[in-house]
């Protein structure tokens, strides 16, 4: 037995230096790589000194690629070459522009009648593409064409694929390799030798990693399935669902990466990538990075999708669900409608200096209560417009669907007519040139008088999306705006709940919720062009006058890159993660940014914590249009191991009867734990077994209690370290952890009329372990088992 095992261990040693010569090879052209993006540099540089326009635009396009170029490579990639699949000879002898050749089917006579062949061509697989000095490719990039067998092949249908090889390196240094034979009935020669197969799969080596709180990329393990997903051709919409831990999250990450990569060009216009929460978005983001992709794709929490409105930071706070179910419905949609037309009569709040939701100035000082009189001199004599008149004349501007804010040149418009017929000017002439000529310097006297002015600004006064929810704030005037939209015991919820938003400065905080009412309403107000600011001069060039003599300076790529990416309100492709939690309101908020866009949509209807999926439904068919969607189902959990999976198929069973749970491919024998509150103490109880799993798992514990106790959970495990977190059930979407403590099933279910499908997804966080912590509500038998996970 020891002989055997000394023999598996030196040849896979054998392999592992094989692999190494390789990636030796690949360093030393990537070092050659730099050297000439470097010389590109300097020589950019160079050239930037002739100080032409020409010279100046083509320094910055250099600098530009040059420097991409590098970053690219100096970024020392963990598993930068990652795999490496040994193929038969194809059909034709064709070769792909990668240099590989592009038959997927082998050759007739590729295997001999006696099961033996010889493999054609070996093909390492890596985060980016390298090429040797002719042409040769040394490493394909993971998303050409030539590297989808290297995900697609199985033992069933295995195309040339003999053997599929996982190579794991750290840095330069080759740390082992896993192989999985496609056509385990040949016997299959490499340069005359028989074909090694080391080890039994790099999956589950990859599966039993411990977690850490960001999110790995799994480019070296993508199966079948999933790869399907990521290279559907990005036509209209793909819809992805899949059960927890299917990968949806992963695959959609992936598919963002390969999308820019088939099409650069098309994709400049951004990929926009929607997720529930910023924790989310935290455990995300560095995946891209680690794929070569940065700067075209946003990935933003739902409740930061308006940076202008919520800030950097996003809203976090989340409503009550009743609450919640009201703002999110697109019930709100009339009722916004009204209320960005009402609210121009209702008074600016008592102060100024707040922030304006979607505008660059601050406010201004407080104005009075809505006038309801103008009154100007003109042509030495006052004019008045009463009340009734004016009441008209606003009547008449918001006729139409026009957004508010773009109404104001009309309301001055109709303001002068209604002043210049009252005006004795008006009759003076007959001669239309001069009546022309008269009507025209009225127009200019009247509209420049300051009354005239304020006036204006206090009748018509620019509106902000958040000055309109805040005046919503008001019960009586809600109730009006909502009469037979909204009933009364919600109008006045509702509007006590945006009371938050009516604070002297407007600035109090959002909910999640409040940001897709903020987004509507800007669309229904609109935002008036202002005039452009001069760029400001350097005032050196202003001293000497130079300006006029210097050719104007050309924005770079990297500035317009930024700028672009700043200005951009709609992207070339939006992708939906976790999207049977968005709400009809928060549908049409994301439809905006994608209005031109393809989509890709992942989501699992099971874990839907939004009350009214119909309704939700809806609103998305809205959004998409009646654009073609492509289908897709992930069937396959790889985060919970078997245990973990059939618990939670028991509440499944509770929350959506008849659907099927995902199948968990594989099983650690360890089976979920249950633990009573010890002696009445929740937070101790919750502690120790927090402590305990500590010292179980070597990564991440997650905690997952009813969205109330956050607060407090937080306090109970303030002394484990980072290695713990406090989560409410809402925000455990999408995450996992080495082990988590759900605590109390029954409060989480009894949260909201979405409660079961938000147990689920609480019971599904974990990649080894679980314990359940039963509360004052739950009714756990002998064995500690709550009634809700009983079968
Ligand atoms: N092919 C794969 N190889 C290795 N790991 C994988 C693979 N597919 C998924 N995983 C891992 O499984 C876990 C679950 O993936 P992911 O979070 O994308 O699932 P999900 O379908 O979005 O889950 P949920 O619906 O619960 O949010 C992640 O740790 C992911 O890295």
């Amino acid at each position: 037995m020891a002989a055997q095992d000394a023999a598996v261990d030196s040849l896979r040693d054998r392999e592992i230096g094989v692999e190494q010569e390789h990636l030796d090879r690949v360093y030393h052209r990537l070092e050659e790589k730099i050297d000439e993006a470097e010389f590109l540099m300097h020589d950019a540089v160079k050239r930037g000194q002739v100080g032409t326009p020409g010279a100046l635009a083509e320094r910055d396009a250099q600098v530009f690629r040059a420097g991409v170029h590098l970053n690219r490579l100096n970024s020392e990639f963990e598993d930068f070459l990652f795999g490496r699949i040994d193929l038969l000879l194809g059909k034709d002898g064709e070769r792909g522009p990668d240099g590989a050749y592009t038959s997927v089917e082998p050759a007739e006579d590729a295997v001999r009648e006696d099961a033996t062949a010889d493999i054609a061509e070996t093909l390492h697989i890596g985060r980016i593409g390298v090429l040797d000095a002719d042409y040769a490719p040394l490493v394909i990039d993971w998303r050409a064409p030539a590297a989808a067998p290297f995900y697609r092949s199985t033992p069933k249908d295995p195309g040339r694929v003999v053997r599929r090889r996982v190579i794991r390196s750290k840095g330069r240094k080759v740390l082992g390799v896993e192989d999985d034979l496609m056509r385990p009935e040949l016997t299959a020669y490499l340069g005359g030798e028989k074909l090694p197969v080391i080890g039994d799969g790099a999956l589950m080596a990859a599966l039993g990693q411990a977690r850490s709180h960001t999110m790995r990329d799994i480019v070296a393990s993508i199966q079948a399935e999933q790869d399907l997903v990521i290279r559907a051709p990005a036509a209209s919409v793909t819809e992805v669902t899949g059960g927890p831990g299917t990968g949806k999250t992963a695959v959609a990450l992936h598919r963002a990466a390969y999308l820019l990569y088939q099409d650069r060009r098309r994709y400049a216009g951004g990929i926009l990538i929607v997720s529930p929460t910023p924790l989310l978005v935290a455990y995300t983001e560095g995946v891209l990075p680690s794929l070569g992709e940065e700067g075209q794709v946003a990935i933003r929490a739902i409740g930061s999708l308006t940076e202008e409105a919520t800030g950097p930071e996003g809203a976090t706070a989340y409503d009550e669900p009743a609450i919640a179910r009201i703002k999110g419905s697109s019930r709100m949609l009339p009722v916004l409608r009204k209320a960005a037309r009402g609210a121009l009569e209702v008074p600016r709040p008592a102060d100024a200096g707040g922030r304006l939701a979607f505008g660059d100035e601050p406010e201004r000082a407080a104005a009075p209560a809505t006038p309801t009189r103008l009154r100007v001199v003109a042509f030495g004599a006052r004019i008045e417009l009463e009340a009734d008149e004016l009441r008209r004349i606003r009547h008449n501007v918001l006729g139409g669907t026009a957004p508010v804010n773009l109404l104001r040149p009309r309301a001055r418009k109709l303001l002068l007519d209604a002043l210049w017929s009252k005006s004795s000017g008006r009759g003076r002439y007959t001669d239309p040139q001069l009546v022309a000529e008269l009507r025209s310097s009225f127009d200019e006297d009247v509209s420049t008088e300051t009354p005239f002015l304020e006036f204006l600004d206090a009748w018509w006064p620019e509106l902000t999306p958040r000055r309109v929810l805040a005046a919503m704030a008001d019960e009586k005037r809600l109730a009006r705006w909502s009469r037979r939209i909204l009933n009364q015991g919600e109008a006045r919820r509702l509007a006590r709940s945006l009371k938050r938003l009516d604070t002297a400065d407007g600035s109090g905080p959002l909910s999640v919720h409040d940001v897709a009412l903020l987004d509507e309403l800007q669309a229904l107000l609109g935002t008036p062009a202002r005039p452009k600011r001069k760029r400001e001069m350097d005032p050196l060039d202003q001293l000497s006058g130079l300006e006029e003599l210097m050719p104007q300076r050309e924005e770079t790529q990297w500035e317009r890159a930024e700028r672009l990416a700043a200005e951009r309100t709609e992207y070339a492709h939006v992708i939906v993660d976790e999207a049977q939690d968005l709400t009809p309101m928060q549908w049409r908020m994301v439809g905006r940014r994608g209005r031109h866009a393809t989509w890709t949509i992942v989501g699992d209807p099971a874990q839907s914590s939004w009350s009214d999926p119909d309704e939700a439904a809806a609103a998305k068919d809205e959004a998409l249009g009646s654009r073609p969607r492509r289908r897709f189902t992930l069937t396959v959990n790889y985060r919970n191991p078997a245990e973990i999976a059939e618990l939670a198929a028991k509440v499944l069973a509770l929350a959506m009867p008849g659907m099927e749970s995902p199948s968990a491919v594989r099983s650690t024998g360890v089976v979920p734990r249950f633990e009573p509150v010890r002696g009445g103490d929740l937070a101790a109880t919750v502690r120790a077994e927090a402590r305990r799993l500590l010292a179980e798992v070597d990564g991440t514990v997650g905690v997952v209690v009813a969205m109330d106790r956050r607060a407090e959970a937080r306090e109970w495990l303030a002394e484990l370290g980072e290695r713990v977190v406090a989560l409410g059930s809402l925000e455990a979407k999408g995450l996992e952890y080495d082990a988590t403590v759900v605590v109390s099933p029954a409060e989480i279910a009894d949260e909201s009329p979405a409660g079961l499908r938000v147990l689920y997804v609480a019971l599904t966080r974990a990649t080894q372990q679980l314990t359940v912590v039963s509360g004052e509500r739950d009714v756990p038998d002998a064995d500690g088992v709550p009634d809700l996970l009983r079968d």
